[in-house]
């Protein structure tokens, strides 16, 4: 058996629900570990009811350790995270009812079958949805009575998402929920996200490093780098708005003003882009008037699409 996280210890009681506050609330998040930098570092983020985010990230910039900061499962050394207006960290069991969370590692019990796994989290939740689970353990076509140490990783993914979908949770946070899923296994599951949201309002946020996925629904995407969320936005706003300017640092400054942009990135010359080095200072730009401005005689402007965005913006 792995770690046993906070959700586990499920409620008893169901109260009333904080109307009308925020899923997610979190302000001033600094969190290192001994003896390294910060890996968040003075973090403010909101989540707003219904909103599908995909959190983006390279490999170590702080996606799991946010997540877990902002389910109350890890302690920042400042700042503060709510939850549906009340503290992450002492939540009550009303406010235990309303989460749902795949980890990255595995915290199912390996000798339990899925059977008994979902009969021993049902037992806690009075919210539990069967017709739901029924449904998706048919649809997901897991075996129900094999010892979950002996299911594929995929498999247990699986069941980890069954579960964190069973009790209908207003908050759903999932880390690299599609890690070890095939593609049909991850169109299944972005499908049963969406008809979640369409369904329940469910506000869910989850980390990949699968750009793919995320292109093809029309997600938020929230960028984290530096320990801050560095950009948030529909996807679409995304393309529209974001523009790499190549040239000189002077006109870009002028273009940026005349333009009205407002800048994200700067990258001077010498500066390295993936296994590129940047010959001309390169900044990358949100615009947010009507018309997107259009290359000139000093300056290069480039449209984007999100592998490139991720590069520019997260390395
Ligand atoms: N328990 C810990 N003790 C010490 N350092 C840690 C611990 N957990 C994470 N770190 C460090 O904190 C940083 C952020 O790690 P984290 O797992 O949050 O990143 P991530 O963005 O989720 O990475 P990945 O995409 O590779 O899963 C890394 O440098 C990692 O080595």
């Amino acid at each position: 058996m792995t770690q046993t996280l906070a959700l586990e210890t499920a409620p008893q009681d169901v109260g009333t629900p904080t109307l009308g506050a925020l899923p997610v609330r979190a302000s001033g998040l600094y969190l290192h570990f001994d003896g390294q930098p910060a890996v968040l570092d003075g973090l403010d983020w909101t989540l707003q009811p219904g909103q599908v985010v995909g959190l983006l990230g390279r490999n170590g910039a702080g996606k799991t350790t946010l997540l877990e900061t902002l389910l109350g499962l890890r302690e920042p050394q400042r700042g503060k995270v709510q939850l549906f207006g009340q503290p992450a960290l002492s939540p009550d069991d009303a406010l235990r009812a309303r989460l749902g969370y795949v980890p990255q590692q595995s915290d199912l019990f390996d000798e339990f079958t899925a059977d008994q796994l979902l009969r021993y989290f049902r037992s806690f939740y009075p919210t539990w949805n069967e017709s739901k689970v029924e449904g998706l353990l048919s649809r997901w076509d897991l075996p129900r009575h094999r010892a979950i140490g002996k299911m594929s990783q995929g498999q247990q993914q699986r069941l980890s998402i069954v579960r964190a979908l069973a009790h209908d949770p207003d908050l759903l946070v999932l880390d690299e929920p599609v890690a070890s899923l095939d593609p049909a296994g991850r169109r299944d599951f972005l499908r049963e996200l969406v008809e979640q949201v369409l369904d329940r309002g469910t506000t869910v946020l989850f980390s990949t490093h699968i750009l793919s996925d995320l292109e093809r629904v029309a997600f938020n995407i929230a960028f984290l780098s530096g320990g801050r969320i560095a950009l948030q936005a529909p996807q679409d706003e995304l393309s529209e708005q974001v523009r790499l300017l190549i040239g000189d640092e002077t006109a870009l400054k002028a273009f940026v003003d005349t333009h009205r942009g407002q800048v994200l990135r700067r990258r001077a010359p010498g500066d390295k882009t993936g296994v590129q080095t940047a010959l001309q200072s390169r900044w990358l730009v949100r615009f947010a008037g009507d018309s997107m401005p259009a290359s000139d005689a000093q300056v290069r402007c480039e449209t984007l699409g999100l592998e490139d965005l991720f590069v520019e913006l997260t390395q």
